[in-house]
């Protein structure tokens, strides 16, 4: 059974794609994202499953989807903004080497945009924000063996404190 060398968690548009991808290439192994796996197994977006069965549903293929990926992915893995919501995926994550990136909230506006791929901001993505983050910030850190701010940071600089926060060398 694999596991993966680095679980990218934090909030939408953080950064987590970007940076996993980097830190994949450094580490010279692969990169998964379990929102990928969603719509790849799904054949739908993700905004498409919240639109025709609800967030509840949506949670239910998740759990599933990192459940899978974290028992077959040895790369870099990035999870769903929303995924750490799951008490059971929590505990799954305990012992291993889990990287929340953080930002504030203007930053949060200027990296997510107004557009409706992200469909919990939709409407008042600056309110919408700070009320998902009131509500998951103490889950985030409690499933972390790192937290890296993203503020004025480049990807490569995001990278490299990842990688440095966690004493990993590179491939
Ligand atoms: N450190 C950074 N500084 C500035 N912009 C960044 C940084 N990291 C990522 N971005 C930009 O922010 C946007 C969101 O990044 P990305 O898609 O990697 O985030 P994410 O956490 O994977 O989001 P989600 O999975 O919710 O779509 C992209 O336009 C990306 O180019
Ligand atoms: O923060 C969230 O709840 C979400 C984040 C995205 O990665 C997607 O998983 C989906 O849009 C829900
Ligand atoms: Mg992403």
């Amino acid at each position: 059974m694999s596991s993966p060398v680095i679980v990218l968690v934090g909030p939408m548009g953080v950064g987590k794609s970007t940076v996993g991808r980097l830190l994949a290439e450094r580490l010279g192994t692969g990169y998964r994202d379990t929102d990928d796996d969603i719509v790849a197994g799904e054949g739908r977006s993700i905004a498409d499953i919240f639109v025709d069965e609800g967030e509840d549903a949506f949670r239910a293929i998740e759990k599933r989807a990192v459940r899978t990926a974290l028992a077959e992915h040895d790369g870099v893995l990035a999870l769903g903004g929303g995924a750490i919501l799951d008490a059971d995926t929590r505990a799954l994550l305990a012992g291993r080497r889990v990287v929340y990136l953080s930002m504030d909230v203007e930053e949060a506006v200027r990296r997510t945009g107004l557009g409706t791929a992200r469909p919990l901001l939709a409407v008042n993505p600056r309110k919408q924000w700070r009320a998902l983050m009131e509500a998951r910030r103490h889950l985030y850190e409690e499933v972390a063996t790192a937290v890296v701010p993203t503020d004025g940071r480049t990807p490569d600089e995001v990278t490299e404190a990842a990688l440095d926060a966690l004493e990993l060398k590179e491939a």
